[in-house]
């Protein structure tokens, strides 16, 4: 049986480097969250997952399916939730803006893979994140292995949004940083209500972002119809 202590501890967060990240957009993390290795964490899921599919009286004598509890439990801890694990930060690798480019910097069409935290289903969709340089750029790859490792977490689009600006801001000296993420929640298309067509569109718009000008130019680089101005 494992103890589970359900109380967060902002404490260990702040430690692992997210301590930039208001209440709101912290992932509630357990304060013996890393205590246990990623072996052992990849051990007790296997036999959590096995446990499942007993119940569900699946046989896992059948060739297809022995592996999957440990296949379920490598992809949880090695990849669907790499992200919750701080040695998986990206480096954020920072230079000076020495040619003075003054404008925006928007990527956008950054591919989104996400575990939606309310019932383990994936979140499919794009994110796009811009920001307006003071005085440092950042490695355009970065950006997408910022959305990445914030993907790759049980999340909420809100939060995921709110996390990507608030370490780009971080790493960027600069509040100008803004966030759009669209996507599509399979908890939502493929269950539930089963609405296919429907999509999540979530916005975090820091600094300059705020203003309307500054915001309808990021929209129309990434041609959202969607009409945020009263964001
Ligand atoms: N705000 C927010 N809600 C989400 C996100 N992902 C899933 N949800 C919603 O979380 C809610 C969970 O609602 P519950 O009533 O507890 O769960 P449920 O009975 O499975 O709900 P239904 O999906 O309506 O069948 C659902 O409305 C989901 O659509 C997200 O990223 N953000
Ligand atoms: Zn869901």
């Amino acid at each position: 049986m494992i103890e589970v202590n359900t109380k967060p501890n902002e404490d260990k967060i702040d430690e692992l480097g997210e301590n930039h990240i208001g209440t709101s957009a912290k992932t509630p993390l357990r304060d013996d969250a890393f205590d246990i290795s990623d072996e052992e964490k990849m051990k007790r899921i296997q036999e959590s997952v096995k446990d499942i599919l007993i119940t569900l009286g699946m046989d896992l004598e059948d060739d297809s399916l022995r592996g999957t509890p440990k296949r379920v439990a490598k992809a949880f801890v090695k990849e669907l939730f790499m992200g919750l694990n701080p040695e998986n930060q990206p480096k954020p690798s920072t230079f000076d803006n020495n040619y003075n480019y003054g404008e925006m910097l928007v990527e956008k069409n950054i591919i989104v893979y996400s575990t939606c935290e309310h019932h383990l289903l994936p979140i499919v969709g794009r994110a796009h994140v811009a920001y307006i340089s003071n005085g440092k750029v950042i490695g355009l790859s970065k950006m997408n292995r910022i959305v990445n490792y914030f993907a790759k977490r049980p999340q909420v689009q809100e939060r995921l949004t709110m996390q990507v600006v608030q370490f780009m801001q971080k790493a960027l000296g600069t509040q100008d940083v803004a966030c759009v993420i669209d996507a599509k929640h399979l908890c939502v298309n493929s269950r539930g209500i089963k609405d296919i067509e429907s999509s999540t569109v979530t916005a975090e718009f820091g600094g300059k972002f705020k203003e309307k000008e500054t915001k309808r130019e990021f929209l129309d680089y990434i041609k959202m119809d969607t009409d945020f101005q009263s964001l």
